[in-house]
């Protein structure tokens, strides 16, 4: 390239020399050549100049000849007169002398011409004598004498004229010469000016040879140039290029392939193809020809081809596509071949990955747990997944031919149609719908479409589905359990909640009213412990059939969980209508119920509360029923109460205690107050019951008969019940340490024995953290736990294990029933008040009192009669066998200071 590049160099310089010069030449030949034309042209105009000088000298000379012919004629005629005599005798001189001047002149002029200048001698010398002639004839003349005249004009007559017509003659000489002479001068000028053009063609000549010459070298330089182009592309082609020889020698490879081989060009240059360009097999990695070798062979073209490895130079090795064809002259023979081929690693290694990429997206989109179907769009199915196919339950092949309306299960195809313009505005869309089997099945799908292009530019819509039936079905159930009971089928509190809200809007509206009916079975609890749960549900459901019968379609019957149900009965003409309702739902229920061969009887407690009359809101009049429900319970049960102001205040104050009790705890509000447990026989402290108090800072001492069912209610009894045990347990050890054994029984909660493990552990945990001897403690209980021999017997006798007695509380009131006392590891029978307070005046309760105490010794149990009095509770008491007791008698429940002076005293 660079010798190419100095090659053109030199020719440009040297042309460029050549030009110079040339121009040069043509400058100075040209210069040189029009200053002689130039000097030729101004010899002839000088010489035209002289010729015309010297015919006017003739002329002139003739004419003052003339002149001077009249002057004489005038001086003979006018001689008489002496004045013009004298003129024109001046006259006459000066013409002569002008004549003789021009007669010289013409001579000169003629000489200096070349022309033959005698007879103008001689003329001069004629007029000279004439001249002389004429001087003596005016010698003679006399003006008074005419005669004289005549005879001076006589001398000289005839000598003017012939002077005069040999002047004319030489004239016409002269002119025929001057003619001569200018017939010259102009061939001379015609000659200047062949000349001038002979210079004009022959400066024209090189100036075109000049032309011509740099059109030459235009050419040549375009073909060098081309030349040195056609060879700059070749070396910076992108693609390599080889071109070889027909014995198969390289002869030349460009920059690219020097690149791609490894080989420069001047080592690779000689060398057989198959040295240089080394080519195998991609798979089998075995030699192959090169499309060279084989146009070398053939002579037939190899169109561009790839799937080959290259062997460079270096061993290493490259995806080359490669092509080759003949390169031939210009009358067709085939004199070499050129070989073309590209590196395609790059494209190789792109394919590769993009066929890794596809295989990927084939797994992802066949093993994709959602339908996948692609419809065009005609809304039919182009392209679909296992999945899809499955869901359908159609074969590959044939859900390649449904379309969307096969699929849809929506008889209304313009909704269809119309979902899709919108998608084609929107791009996508998210919905439920439903999609029919092949087998008619209908499958409630959750449907993810988006607008996609083909790569044909065709809008397409991409489809994902999935199953949702189990899960729509599952959601249905969750919703009918979100709001139904499962054992009756009724709504439950949440739905009646939604129903109430409406119901009391639309009665305001319509200024009707409503009752709402808040309903609990009496001793449910008893049957459910004692009978089972089994029992206790069938029941219920047999309640709820009987509630069922007693109100009207628009009413609404709900249960709330346990044995409480609410009937919210509409459109009432008065508070008696609920009433007459309230007494039907207690007929109906107090019928007997047989379940599983057993007749059981059961009673409802009923609470009221009337819309808008007590209140305009679902969960006032709710709380009001139940309010009144509660006040029903307190006063005997197996009733209906109607809410009252007076309950509304009880209800509040429930609130409200409820509300302060909850921080009781962490402010240390509690105590413990210690009822002695006395011998009978001598009033001797053996024991006492710890009884919790609640020494409020605004109400003082707030009883445990108001607070205990409201912490049971609310479930603080458990935190509650756990600070008693933990105060219980550390009390006898304080006593210990004071030198006094004193066993201490506290109250533990049904609320507290229905998380068995809980009080297990709190109990471990306070007989640990205390320190106590586990025998100086006793646990009381109600009798009505024991209905439920599954659970209890085995915390009862983990609670025995410890080593803490047990203690069966108010014993006398509930189910007493010798089999579960025998059941059961109590140690204690305590004999309720109530039988103790009028057992010295009612013969019941006093055969009452002696049988427990019998029952006892019988199961070999201790017993503890409670609210001993007076000292003929006492008597009776000890007189029946009752050995130990506790009541106002001895003491009422004290703080644990004073409880430590009565153990000082000795006595309760
Ligand atoms: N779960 C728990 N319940 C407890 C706890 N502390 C008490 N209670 C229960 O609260 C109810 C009311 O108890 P209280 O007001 O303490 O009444 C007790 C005695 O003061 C009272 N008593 C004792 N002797 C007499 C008497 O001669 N006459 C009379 N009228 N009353 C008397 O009896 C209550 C003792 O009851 P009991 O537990 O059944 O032995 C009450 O039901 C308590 O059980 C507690 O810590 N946890």
């Amino acid at each position: 390239m660079d010798r190419r590049s100095g090659q053109i160099g030199r020719i440009h310089r040297l042309m460029w020399g050549v030009v110079g010069s040339v121009l040069l030449t043509v400058a100075l030949g040209g210069y040189w050549f029009t200053q002689v034309v130039a000097q030729l042209g101004t010899a002839a105009r000088q010489e035209r100049v002289q010729l015309l000088a010297l015919e006017a000298a003739v002329g002139e000379a003739m004419a003052e000849l003339s002149e001077q012919t009249q002057e004489w004629k005038d001086i003979l005629l006018r001689g008489h007169d002496p004045v013009l005599r004298e003129k024109h005798q001046h006259a006459f001189e000066a013409h002569a002398l002008s004549l003789g001047a021009e007669l010289v002149s013409v001579q000169h002029a003629a000489r200096e011409l070349g022309l033959d200048t005698d007879d103008i001698a001689e003329f001069s010398r004629q007029h000279q004598a004439l001249m002389t002639d004429y001087r003596a004839a005016l010698t003679l003349f006399d003006p008074k004498n005419p005669l004289s005249f005549r005879l001076v004009d006589q001398r000289v007559q005839g000598r003017d004229r012939l002077l005069r017509d040999g002047l004319r003659r030489e004239r016409e000489k002269l002119e025929v010469q001057i003619a001569a002479r200018e017939q010259r001068l102009s061939e001379r000028g015609v000659l200047g000016q062949q000349w001038l053009k002979l210079g004009a063609l022959a400066a024209f000549l090189p100036l075109l040879s000049l032309w011509f010459f740099w059109q030459v070298y235009r050419a040549l330089r375009e073909i060098v140039l081309s030349d040195a182009r056609i060879r700059a592309i070749y070396q910076a082609i992108g693609d390599a290029v080889l071109v070889a020889d027909m014995q198969g020698r390289v002869e030349s490879i460009n920059a690219t392939a020097q690149k791609l081989l490894g080989w420069r060009e001047g080592e690779a240059r000689g060398r057989l193809i198959s040295e240089v360009f080394e080519l195998y097999d991609v798979h089998h990695q075995q030699r192959v020809e090169s499309p060279a070798e084989s146009v070398l062979r053939d002579g037939c073209p190899i169109p561009m081809s790839n799937g080959m490895m290259l062997r460079r130079r270096d061993g290493s090795e490259l995806a080359v596509e490669d092509s080759a064809a003949p390169v031939r002259d210009e009358h067709g023979q085939a004199v070499g071949v050129v070989m073309v081929f590209h590196d395609v690693s790059k494209r190789y290694a792109l394919l590769a990955e993009l066929r890794a990429a596809r295989a990927q997206f084939e797994t992802l989109f066949e093993q994709l747990p959602e339908g996948v179907l692609l419809f065009d769009e005609n809304l039919a199915v182009i392209m679909h997944n296992r999945e899809a196919a499955r869901l359908l339950e159609y074969s590959s092949k044939e859900t390649l031919q449904l379309r969307v309306f096969d699929i849809e299960a929506m008889d209304d195809q313009a909704a269809i149609v119309a979902r899709r313009e919108k998608l084609q505005q929107t791009g996508r869309d998210d919905f439920e719908s439903r999609y029919r089997t092949r087998s008619g099945r209908l499958l409630e799908v959750d449907v993810s479409v988006q607008v996609v292009q083909l790569p044909d530019g065709r809008i397409a819509f991409q489809t994902l589905f999935r199953d949702i039936t189990e899960q729509k079905q599952a959601a249905l159930q969750i919703e009918h359990l979100a709001y139904h009971d499962q054992l009756t089928g009724l709504p439950n509190r949440r739905l009646l909640h939604d129903r109430l809200s409406h119901a009391i809007s639309s009665a305001v509206r319509r200024d009707a009213q409503l009752a709402v009916i808040y309903l609990d079975l009496d001793h449910f609890k008893d049957v459910n412990d004692s009978l089972g749960h089994g029992t206790g549900d069938a029941l219920l459901q047999v309640v709820a059939e009987r509630l069922l019968g007693c109100i009207r379609a628009d009413d609404t019957l709900a249960r709330m969980g346990g044995d409480e149900f609410v009937l919210m009965l509409n459109d009432l003409n008065d508070a008696d209508s609920a009433s007459t309702a309230a007494e039907k739902i207690m007929h109906e229920l107090s019928r007997p119920v047989c379940i599983g061969g057993d007749e059981l009887r059961i009673t409802p407690s009923l609470g009221i509360s009337l819309c808008p009359g007590d209140g305009r809101d679902a969960d006032e009049l709710l709380k009001y029923a139940d309010a009144a429900l509660y006040q029903a319970k307190q006063q005997g049960r197996a009733t209906y109460r109607f809410y009252t102001q007076a309950l509304h205040d009880q209800s509040v104050e429930r609130v409200q205690l409820e509300r302060l009790l909850r921080h009781a705890l962490e402010r240390h509000e509690f105590e413990l107050y210690y009822q002695p447990q006395v011998d009978l026989r001598d009033g001797r402290i053996i024991g006492c019951e710890a009884l919790i108090r609640w020494n409020h800072p605004g109400m003082g001492q707030v009883s445990p008969g108001r607070f205990i069912p409201i912490a049971e209610h609310s479930g603080l009894i458990i935190d509650i019940g756990n600070w008693v045990m933990q105060e219980a347990c550390r009390q006898p050890k304080r006593w210990h340490d004071q030198g006094r054994d004193i066993k201490v029984s506290f109250n533990v909660s049904a609320r507290q024995f229905m998380r068995p493990a809980e009080l297990m552990q709190s109990l471990k945990a306070a007989l640990a953290e205390s320190g106590v001897d586990a025998t100086r403690m006793e646990v009381e209980l109600t009798e009505s736990l024991l209905l439920d021999p599954q659970g209890m017997g085995e915390v009862l006798h983990e609670i025995r294990a410890l080593g803490i007695q047990l203690a069966l509380d108010d014993f006398g009131t509930g189910y007493s029933s010798l089999s579960y006392l025998r059941r059961f590891p109590i140690n204690i029978l305590k004999i309720d008040q109530s039988f103790v307070s009028d057992a010295d005046n009612n013969p019941d309760d006093a055969e009452m009192v002696k049988t427990i105490i019998g029952m006892a010794h019988n199961l070999r149990m201790s017993v503890v009669a409670e609210g001993i009095e007076t000292e003929a509770h006492r008597a009776l008491l000890a007189m029946q066998g009752c050995r130990v007791g506790q009541g106002y008698h001895y003491s009422r429940p004290v703080p644990a200071e004073e409880f430590s002076r009565l153990l000082q005293r000795g006595s309760g």
